[in-house]
């Protein structure tokens, strides 16, 4: 089935540039909105454990200053699990995290963590956040975040993004079978990590995808084109790829 494409817009990356001097400016609650602006579908921040850019108070103001829905990357941890539960969010993406990394590696291990994780989605799922895994285009962690009540699942894009040649065709046959096995065993299906305007036409182009978040691309086009320019030129892609594969041109609005 043929899903509209929504955009989240991944603000983390202004407040890695606010804290490089430890004020307030630029501010991402200021970006959230320029994004909605743009024609963004939502926003999407991530508390990472070390507090390298998106901040409490960031989630605090996002949550309650913002129209658009917000998308909570999380790891699994009771810390992080009380401040979605205070916050409430539209949705809480279970991300792994390690301290030491520039990134998020790789996907959620969904398979060997399910007893670690399913209380998580339990508790989540109760306070009415919906909830998604961000996981490796296998179709092990999507039935796995099938079976501990997930109803989203975001495949980990980065792999794609940084291959190259046959090895990126590859990556990208494996995002399009996992899609279309997350269509199968009724999981929302979204996408995200690393896009880029290069990037992001085959992936905008499978029809089961319902959102793509996108963040660090933006943020640097930002420098040079400004924020609304530079997320009107991927929704832009995001609709003309949809279109040439014979789909439907945008968002529906609400998740
Ligand atoms: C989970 C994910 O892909 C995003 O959070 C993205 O990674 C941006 O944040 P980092 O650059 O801190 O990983
Ligand atoms: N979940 C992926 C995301 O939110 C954005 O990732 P990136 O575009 O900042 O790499």
């Amino acid at each position: 089935m043929e899903h509209p494409l929504r955009l989240g817009v991944n603000i983390d990356h202004v407040a890695t540039i606010r804290n490089a001097r430890g004020g307030l400016h630029p501010d991402p609650v200021r970006a959230a909105r320029l994004a909605a602006q743009a024609g963004a579908d939502g926003i999407t921040a991530h508390l990472r454990e070390d507090r390298r850019h998106i901040s409490d108070i960031d989630i605090k103001r996002l949550a309650r200053e913002i129209e658009l829905p917000l998308n909570l990357e999380m790891a699994a941890t009771r810390e992080m699990l009380a401040i979605a539960l205070q916050h409430r969010p539209h949705a809480a993406c279970i991300v792994p995290e390690k301290r030491e990394e520039r990134t998020t590696e790789g996907g959620l291990d969904v398979a060997r963590g399910r007893a670690q994780l399913e209380p998580f989605v339990r508790e989540l799922v109760a306070a009415g956040i919906r909830v998604s895994m961000f996981v490796e285009a296998d179709p092990a962690q999507l039935d796995a975040a099938k079976a501990i009540g997930a109803a989203v699942v975001e495949l980990h894009t980065g792999a794609y993004c940084h291959a190259e040649g046959a090895a990126r065709d590859h990556e990208l046959a494996r995002i399009v079978a996992a899609a279309a096995h997350a269509e199968r065993v009724g999981l929302e299906c979204h996408a995200g990590h690393g896009l880029t305007y290069d990037t992001v036409g085959p992936i905008a182009a499978i029809a089961t995808l319902a959102e793509l978040n996108i963040g660090h691309f933006l943020v640097g086009e930002a420098i040079f084109v400004g924020l609304e320019t530079a997320i009107r030129g991927m929704r832009k892609l995001m609709d003309q790829a949809r279109a040439e594969a014979g789909g439907t041109r945008r968002s529906a609005g609400r998740p």
